[in-house]
Order: structure tokens, then sequence, then C-alpha cells
């Protein structure tokens, strides 16, 4: 199913285990900070909503979505943890660039959620404009941060 035809946002509390024991990562790219920030106030809303406490969620930033990877591996080894959730915003440009950082952020993230034993979120968007962005950031399709912090949560007590 296409974003189009679903809105990020929506989600069933009832069927959300409660959060409150649980501790995020949340490590945010700086690139296109308008639309990283919206999927982080989504991702933190939400994460709140379903009992997570404020204290327990660790947010560190860093320059680009190609350093997500690295962030998100420091994170597990200072940190451990239960769920983190990776947020970026990659936007065509006139090169091939866009390709090679998408690309590298989602191979990165998949080797981490191999190797470790912390679930690694993917909030990475990946459009053609700005406007595709926008509209996933918080717009007419919700905002894919929440939806984040719902499969952070889910992940965290996968097989508890
Ligand atoms: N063009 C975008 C980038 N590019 C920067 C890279 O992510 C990386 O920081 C740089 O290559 C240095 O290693 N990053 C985004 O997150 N979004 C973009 O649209
Ligand atoms: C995703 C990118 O790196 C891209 O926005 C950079 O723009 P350009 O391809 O025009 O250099």
């Amino acid at each position: 199913m296409a974003t189009e035809n679903k809105n990020l946002s929506v989600y069933d509390k009832t069927t959300i285990p409660n959060a409150k024991n649980l501790r995020f990562g949340i490590v945010v790219s700086e690139w296109n900070g308008k639309i990283t920030e919206g999927l982080y106030n989504g991702a933190l809303s939400a994460l709140l909503d379903c009992g997570a406490v404020v204290e327990n969620i660790i947010r560190w930033d860093v320059p680009g979505s190609f350093e997500l990877t690295y962030g998100a591996k420091k994170m597990i080894l200072k940190h451990e943890p239960d769920a983190i959730i990776v947020i970026g915003s990659v936007i065509q440009g006139e090169t091939k660039h866009f390709d090679f950082v998408c690309s590298a952020a989602a191979q990165g993230i998949k080797d981490l959620n191999v190797k470790y034993n912390t679930p690694v979120i993917f909030c990475v968007l990946t459009d053609n404009t700005m406007q595709q962005a926008i509209d996933r950031s918080g717009g007419k399709h919700g905002n894919k941060g929440t939806e984040a912090a719902i499969a952070a949560i889910q992940m965290a007590v996968l097989g508890n």
C-alpha cells in the first residue's frame, strides 16, 4: 500500500504495549531540519502518548542521513536502549548523490539490526520533492515519525 493510501499517524493505542518502562534513543539528521524536526515531534508525541517518559528518551543529532548509522551504533554501545529511531530526510537533487545517501543509510541501519540486539527503526524519508517530505512529516499523509515510534515500541518488546 502506498503512503498516499494510508495515514502514517493513525494507530490503535489499545493494541500498543505500554512503553512506561522502555528506554529509547532517537538519532536525528540535521539535513532538511524542518522536516526532521517534524518527524521527531511526531515520534516523541507518540512515544509519550503510549506511556514512555521523557527521561527515558535520549536524543542525539548528526549532520546528515549518511551519519545515522554511526550515531545509532554509538548509542547502542553507550546506552543500550530498548529501541532506537533514526530520523532523516533525503531529497533528490541534481545528481546521483541521493541514491548513494539513501542506499547507505538503509543498508547501514539494516546491518545494525543484524549485528546488534537493539531494534533500529528506519524513519528516513527519501523523497523526490520537498512537498512529498512535508506531506509525510505532519502533512496530509500524516507523520512517519509517529509510525516509527509505534514500530519502536512493538519491536522493543518483541519476543518478551
Ligand atoms: N543531500 C542530503 C544529505 N547529504 C549529506 C549526507 O547525508 C552526509 O551528511 C554527507 O555526505 C557527509 O557525509 N543528507 C541528508 O540527510 N539529506 C539530504 O537531502
Ligand atoms: C541527497 C543529496 O545529497 C542531494 O540533495 C544533494 O543535491 P545535489 O545532488 O544537487 O548535489
